[in-house]
């Protein structure tokens, strides 16, 4: 059954700490997807003028890929939950979580999809990494080895992908691990890496929690402003209305996980 329904009726309100009303800037102007001080002009009137499309169910699709225990789940769970386990639990194929945001007054959601980093779970992970408008690869600052990997996480993630669309940020953890000193010295090659692949670079901490609510919250800023641009460019003059239509059934059902193709 359809039922029509104004969407702020149907959902609580946004999270006070998720709301976003400035650009966050980037961490590294040297490897940032922009450096503007605010948001683009088009999109701060949409968002001014209620004009921003599916107001209420904007969502973007974010995967997060990268070696195993890079520190994928607890950069996630740090910023869902504000929590930190000091003991390595292998995700196991996919796992999922939706993170609300309002952005100028808009709703907005982040979709994010954790894999699984180890070589015997790639194959179900990657049947999750199409339709994704965000690809963040993780690596862990200590670990040359992960830094090297990036290039084949980026391959397969947009193997599944349109690479002209997909935001890319390249983040490494574990910040608190590592001296000043060396810290520098392996920021110098993943700025390198970030500019070729033209993706945002960030720097984190989940145990200390340095730098991870600036990392999504741009993250969700940057997917806010591509998403509504979009949105624009495709619907031209037509005004967009602030009601839509929601299928009970067909909703409920984007909240669950996928089945890869072969099990439909
Ligand atoms: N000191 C420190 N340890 C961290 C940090 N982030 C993660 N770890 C530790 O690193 C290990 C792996 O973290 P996970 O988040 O499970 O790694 P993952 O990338 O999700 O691993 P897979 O699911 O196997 O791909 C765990 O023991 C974490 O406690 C961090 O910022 N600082
Ligand atoms: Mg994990």
């Amino acid at each position: 059954m359809s039922v029509r329904v104004s969407a702020m009726s149907v959902l609580p309100p946004v999270r006070r700490d998720r709301i976003i009303a400035q650009l966050p800037q980037c961490f590294r102007k040297e490897a940032a997807l922009n450096t503007e001080d605010d948001f683009n002009k088009k999109v701060k009137t949409a968002c001014q003028q209620q004009r921003t499309g599916t107001v209420g169910f904007k969502i973007s699709k974010v995967i997060v890929v990268g070696d195993l225990a890079v520190g994928k789940t607890c950069l996630i769970n740090r910023f869902c939950k504000d929590v930190f386990d000091k003991n390595y639990k292998a995700t196991i194929g996919v796992d999922f979580e939706m993170e609300r945001f309002e952005v100028m007054g808009v709703p907005f959601s982040l979709q994010l999809w954790d894999t699984a980093g180890q070589e015997r779970f790639k194959c179900i992970a990657s049947t999750y990494y199409r339709g994704a408008q965000v690809v963040i690869i993780v690596f862990d600052v200590n670990d040359v080895a992960s830094l090297g990997h990036v290039r084949q996480w980026l391959e397969d993630a947009l193997k599944e992908n349109d690479p002209t669309r997909v935001q890319l940020f390249l983040v490494g953890t574990k910040k608190d691990l590592s001296s000043p000193a060396q810290y520098s010295r392996i920021e110098e090659d993943a700025l390198k890496l970030a500019q070729e692949m033209r993706a945002e670079y960030w720097a984190v901490s989940s145990l200390t929690g340095e730098n991870v609510k600036e990392f999504f919250f741009r993250v969700a800023s940057l997917a806010f402003e591509t998403n509504v641009l979009a949105e624009l460019e495709k619907s031209g003059s037509r005004q967009i209305g602030d009601v839509i239509r929601i299928n009970s059934a067909s909703n409920n059902a984007t909240l669950k996980k996928k089945q890869p193709k072969c099990c439909q």
